[in-house]
């Protein structure tokens, strides 16, 4: 049982480099096994839900070559069932995507019911209706996803809601598809786009993604080719809500500034300074932020993912805040964590937290219970006056890469111990106190 343990109170400073992007490299790397030919995929995230994603393609009888940490080579040649149905399928959401990936290139696939984090109910019908326009058969059995197509012919799909699996799923099954697929309402995230554009560099004939309409001419065959995925929007703005929230100064690098515009906007209107640069953002606070209001929404708007890092900010700050949830309605466990910690929220109709800003957060033994309000309660330890354990670091791994070594090189004092090892416990206090 691993867990962080935190002495908060040093303002973070120094550079960080981002990562791949966890939710692009899941649909990218799906997207790799809908050709025969190699595919080599650069900046991949080293984090558990991409070597969860790679086991379950190897399961499928894909050949996955690890040439370096962040450098993957993948052949779907020797692909012998359209069946996943391990116990990792159902850990992870991206492997929602074999189904798309699969019934483009097989026009059959029965895949788990994916997992991911526990924030609402995360229904998959706009899936299952993407897929039924193509001409394929839906099912959900035995807790499987299983479609089954004659042949998939290009269809006109409207989706009432946005959602970006929904969209990337259905973007990949109608690229094998015949005819042309017009998807009105898609989702514009940029890895929508970070999709779509490795899917148009394996041969596919996809145009518009990134905005509202995206049209697919089907093709019948894809090729290998050679990609880089994009940076971590959401890791990168983790590492802005935390140099703001310690009071420091940091160069955010690695990063598309352009991806970060909401979050940029917030820590402008609260007071922090944010430059940006070509590749990279330098965020600077010194003081504690206003008070402000925010709402989530999809791209180009405030990322739920983020929603979590930006309650913990304000938290501190001078006035009261409102956060609204509209994208998940469970997406607030984390509250009752930082309160813990002397945060002062009462949450409100499930969705919205209304934040009175306190002087100080004080350490407390806290525990993640999915990825990004995990990542919430670390920034919050840094806050804190004394120390923090932060139980359940699995779910933070799930999507952070060497996240507490990069937090240590900007000088924060955490490191990641087994909850039983006292004496690693009691070395880390020596060596920070
Ligand atoms: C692996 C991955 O990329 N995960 C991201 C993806 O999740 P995910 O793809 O699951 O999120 P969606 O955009 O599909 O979900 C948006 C909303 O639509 C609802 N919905 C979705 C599909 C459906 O068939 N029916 C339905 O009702 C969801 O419950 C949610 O309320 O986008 C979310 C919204 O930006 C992010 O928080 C997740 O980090
Ligand atoms: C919710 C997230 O992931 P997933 O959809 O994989 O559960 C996330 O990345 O914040």
């Amino acid at each position: 049982m691993e867990q962080y343990i935190i002495k908060g109170g040093k303002p973070l400073r120094g550079e960080v480099e981002i990562s791949g992007y966890k939710n692009a490299a899941l649909g990218i790397i799906a997207a790799a096994i809908m050709t025969d030919e190699t595919v080599k995929i650069e900046n991949v995230p080293d984090i558990s839900d991409i070597d969860i994603l790679l086991n379950v393609i190897e399961d499928l009888g894909a050949k996955v070559e690890r040439i370096n940490k962040h450098t993957i080579k993948i052949n779907g040649s020797k692909i012998n069932t359209v069946k996943a149905d391990s116990e990792y399928v159902r850990k992870i959401r991206g492997s929602y995507y074999l189904v798309g990936a699969l019934l483009g290139k097989y026009k059959e696939a029965q895949v788990a019911l994916p997992g991911g984090c526990n924030i609402g109910s995360r229904p998959i019908d706009r899936h299952i209706k993407g897929f039924a326009a193509l001409g394929s058969d839906v099912k959900i059995e035995h807790g499987l996803i299983c479609a089954k197509a004659d042949k998939l012919e290009g269809a006109s799909i409207y989706f009432d809601e946005s959602s970006v699996g929904a969209t990337i799923n259905v973007m990949l099954a109608a690229c094998m598809a015949e005819g042309q697929t017009t998807i009105e309402n898609a989702a514009k995230e940029p890895h929508v786009v970070d999709v779509a554009n490795f899917l148009n560099s394996m041969g596919a004939n996809i145009k518009g993604a990134g905005t509202d309409v995206i049209r697919i001419k089907g093709v019948p065959k894809l090729h290998g080719s050679e990609y880089s995925i994009i940076p971590d929007q959401i890791e990168a703005g983790t590492f802005m809500f935390a140099a703001a929230a310690s009071m420091g100064d940091v160069l955010v690098k690695n990063v598309i500034p352009k991806h970060l515009e909401a979050f940029t906007a917030k820590l402008l209107e609260v007071g922090v300074t944010v430059i940006e640069y070509d590749d990279a953002v330098r965020v600077i606070a010194d003081k504690r932020p206003n008070s402000t209001q925010v709402k989530t929404l999809p791209y180009p708007g405030f990322l739920t993912d983020m929603q979590p890092m930006m309650t913990t900010l304000l938290t501190l700050s001078t006035g009261t805040s409102i956060v609204t949830e509209s994208i998940f309605e469970n997406r607030f466990k984390y509250v009752d964590e930082l309160t813990k910690m002397g945060a002062n929220i009462r949450v409100v109709e499930s969705n919205t937290a209304i934040i009175t800003g306190v002087e100080r957060l004080t350490g407390a033994i806290v525990s993640a219970s999915d990825l990004r309000g995990g990542a919430a309660l670390v920034m919050a330890g840094l806050m804190a006056e004394g120390y923090t354990i932060v139980e359940n670091v699995e779910y933070i791994e799930r999507g952070y890469e060497d996240f507490e070594r990069k937090m240590q090189k900007l000088g924060a004092a955490i490191a990641k111990v087994d909850a039983r090892d006292t004496k690693a416990i009691r070395k880390f206090k020596l060596k920070v106190s």
